[in-house]
């Protein structure tokens, strides 16, 4: 309850009481007088003796008094009765009596005031309470209140907790992926090292198995060969120990047939000598007989018979001689004819013992030749058979590396793909317009011209990324200090291969199937052309065009392996004067009427445009050098060589998967837009001055269509210049885009570089969407 609208209750009675105020005793001690010295006591008892009674009168108020006095009432109090020795009793009575009335209506007035006290301080006490109640009452809301709000507070901490848990999850998970980035670069590295030394080493393997591929055919050969002599040598000789085992068989059976002859012929001669001695005996016996009749006159009966039986017997034995005889002569007969055949025998006998000691011999050198063959045979299996082994070794050797190549492949296509994700995700977190800055080096190198005062911050975030100008100023002696920081910022000591390695990932972006624009913007003579194009002879100085076709020459050829095919065409236009020209066509550059015109699908066109097929390496650079050629040029004071036109360089991709069915198209596009001058500066008049003019118009319209596109504004002015409109696809966020910001770093031109580096920086804080892929 408000204690101020606590009403105090009134004390009875027809008047108001008004409370004692400290104003009210204030005014005591404004007033200048003397301080009350206390009565005495026996004063104040010889002046309390009551007078006799009066009349009884209408009591004075406390009000009445103060009026008539003009006392507070610590005056009434406090004040003292003066008398002099010679007044009367009468007056001092009266005097007293008057003050005894003042006194009184005092008291009244004190007690009055005291009991209103009272009921004010019990009022107060019972609203006290009552408040106290309340209060009690209240606290305990607020207490409800405040344990509902800890409740929230907590539940607060709680989300706030899971939030800052999230946010640091989620910065732990950033800077995991940046980790997982770095490692996967790193892994990407070791793993393409990895890869080229196993390519390296399969390539060398392979040319190790295809030496041993062909040893082992050749020896195979060589051992067919030999085989088949082997094989040739052993028929030959099988043949030939065939017919020496039948020659000897005949051998053995002619020798056999001589032994039974020889032996029949021994029998027979045995028998013959048997009967030739039995033929003797008869002989003798039968003139043993005759002698023995004619000694014998009885016996010759039985002689005779013996006789006859003994002619007998000898006409038997002679026939059986005559057929032995005859067997014999037979048998001489037969038997020289066996030697004949055995002399003709023996002839061939001897015939084949010689031709076959010579086929021995031949055999024996065969022999020698076949177990040389052979022993030949078996290193040559031996050494086959090691071959084998070593081409097995090998072989499982090569599948191995085959098998870590193609797995080292897929962990280097797994890594890309890592890669381009988080890449990509990085680009999109960045928002889709990024700036490089790029200070050329002073020309020519060395020259005497002052110096720009540039800084780059050398540690901390800013450390590549920011770039500090002073600028002399007319109003003050001290140099004014610019700060200003981008995505990358390249010193004039950058060469051109760190500042392609820093966009080399968006030049991977158009392969993957994007649209990718970079360009670069920068006041005349400050190096936009030699970032772009560079030098086209000289290997080191070669700008952002040529290294970015080389590489999409080598991703191309690197993705060949996985089913891509790819289609790649180049047109490249100026715009001069806000006309198109064709810097490859066939005629004079102006000679025909290009018109600008996008589908639906974000597709750009330009008529009459001459697109060149360069899957060729090599091309591009003929084509740049005839465009370089084409290209409008004129001497300018910044600039001798000064291009007058913003070059377009396009490339357009089409990438087919036969494999997968999958296609991509993207579009690289390089703008070398023409150096931004003021006028007054340029010092240009006639054609130039016309040049001039339509320069910055453009560069200025580039400047509204950015800015609109950076306050999200629904119009967006792509239409005011040829530029913005041929370039609506690329900034108007489907693209990924990137401006260089080129800075000459003499002191006369740092009024100019402080124009382009703000408007870089709006460029940079631009944001224009996400950028799509063109894949089906
Ligand atoms: N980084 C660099 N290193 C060495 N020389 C450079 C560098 N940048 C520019 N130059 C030289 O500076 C001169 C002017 O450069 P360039 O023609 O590229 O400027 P520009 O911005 O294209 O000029 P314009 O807008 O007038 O065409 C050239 O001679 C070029 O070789």
């Amino acid at each position: 309850m408000d204690r101020r609208t606590t009403r105090i209750p009134q004390p009875p009675g027809n008047h108001t009481l008004m409370p004692l105020t400290e104003n009210d005793l204030n005014t005591t001690r404004k007033r200048k007088i003397s301080p009350l010295k206390p009565i005495p006591e026996n004063k104040l008892q010889r002046g309390t003796q009551r007078p006799p009674e009066a009349p009884a009168q209408v009591e004075d108020t406390w009000e009445a008094i103060s009026e008539e006095t003009g006392w507070t009432l610590k005056e009434c109090l406090n004040h003292k009765l003066l008398f002099k020795k010679r007044d009367a009793d009468k007056a001092k009575n009266q005097v007293m009596g008057q003050h005894l009335r003042r006194l009184r209506a005092a008291g009244r007035h004190l007690l009055t005031e005291k009991e209103r006290l009272e009921l004010d301080v019990e009022s107060l006490q019972s609203c006290l309470a009552t408040e106290e109640a309340a209060r009690a009452a209240e606290a305990q809301d607020h207490v409800a209140v405040a344990d509902a709000l800890q409740r929230s507070i907590a539940d607060l901490q709680e989300r706030l907790s899971g939030q800052e848990q999230q946010t640091a999850q989620q910065l732990a998970g950033k800077e995991a992926a940046a980790e997982e980035l770095r490692l996967c670069q790193s892994q990407v590295q070791a793993a393409q090292g990895n890869a080229q030394r196993l390519q390296h080493e399969l390539a060398c393997s392979k040319e190790l198995a295809a030496d041993y591929q062909k040893q082992v055919v050749s020896l195979t050969e060589l051992h067919q060969h030999a085989q088949k002599y082997n094989s040739q040598l052993q028929e030959y000789n099988n043949s030939l120990q065939g017919e020496v085992a039948a020659s000897a068989a005949s051998l053995a059976k002619l020798q056999a047939d001589k032994n039974s002859w020889a032996q029949d012929m021994a029998e027979m001669r045995g028998t013959l000598t048997a009967l030739e001695a039995n033929m003797h005996a008869a002989q003798t016996s039968a003139a043993n007989a005759e002698a023995a009749r004619h000694n014998a006159a009885g016996d010759a009966a039985r002689l005779r018979s013996e006789l006859s039986c003994l002619t007998k017997e000898r006409d038997q034995l002679l026939l059986d001689l005559a057929q032995l005889k005859e067997e014999v002569a037979r048998y001489k007969a037969c038997t020289g004819q066996t030697v004949e055949i055995l002399e003709r025998e023996k002839e061939l006998k001897a015939q084949l013992q010689s031709q076959n000691q010579a086929q021995a011999e031949v055999q024996a050198g065969l022999l020698v030749e076949l177990a040389v063959l052979r022993e030949h045979k078996a290193l040559s299996e031996r050494l086959a058979a090691q071959q084998g082994g070593e081409a097995g070794q090998l072989r499982s050797r090569l599948a191995q590396v085959e098998a870590l190549l193609a797995a080292a492949e897929q962990q280097v296509q797994e890594g890309e793909r890592t890669r381009r994700k988080l890449h990509n995700t990085i680009l999109e977190l960045k928002g889709n317009i990024r700036v490089f800055c790029r200070v050329r080096p002073l020309l020519p190198a060395g020259s005497a011209c002052a110096v720009a005062q540039i800084q780059y911050p050398t540690s901390g975030d800013l450390k590549g990324r920011g770039i500090e100008l002073q600028v002399a100023t007319v109003q003050s002696q001290q140099p004014q200090t610019y700060d200003f920081a981008f995505d990358r910022v390249f010193g004039c000591a950058a060469k051109q291969e760190e500042v392609f390695e820093e966009i080399s990932q968006l030049v991977q972006s158009a392969l993957d199937g994007y649209k990718v624009c970079i360009f670069a913007y920068g006041q005349t003579g400050s190096g936009k052309t030699h970032t772009l194009v560079g030098m086209l002879g000289s290997a080191d100085e070669r700008g952002m065009i040529p290294r970015a076709m080389d590489q999409v020459f080598v991703e191309a050829k690197a993705l060949e392996s996985q089913g891509w095919n790819f289609e790649m065409r180049a047109s490249m236009l100026e715009i001069y004067n806000e006309e198109i020209r064709d810097l490859l066509g066939k005629g004079p550059p102006a000679s025909k009427k290009h018109q600008v015109s996008h589908d639906d699908k974000g597709n750009t066109s330009v008529a009459f445009l001459e697109s060149v097929d360069v899957r060729r390496p090599g091309k591009v650079g003929e084509l740049l050098a005839k465009a370089m050629k084409q290209r409008a040029v004129g001497a300018t004071a910044a600039n001798a060589h000064s291009s007058r036109s913003h070059m377009v360089f396009q490339l357009t991709i089409a990438a087919t998967n036969a494999a997968t069915g999958q296609q991509a198209t993207g579009t690289l596009n390089l703008i070398d837009l023409a150096g931004s001058e003021r006028l007054s500066k340029s010092q240009a008049s006639g054609e130039r001055l016309k040049e001039t003019q339509n320069i910055n118009k453009s560069l200025s319209a580039l400047g509204d269509v950015i800015m609109a596109l950076a306050g999200k504004e629904p119009h967006v002015p792509y239409r005011n210049s040829k530029l913005t409109y041929l370039l609506q696809p690329c900034l108007g966020g489907d693209a990924k885009t990137l401006m260089f910001v080129n800075v000459a770093p003499e002191a006369e031109a740092a009024q100019e570089s402080l124009c382009s580096l703000r408007f870089a920086a709006k460029v940079n804080a631009c944001e224009i969407g996400t950028a799509r892929r063109n894949v089906k």
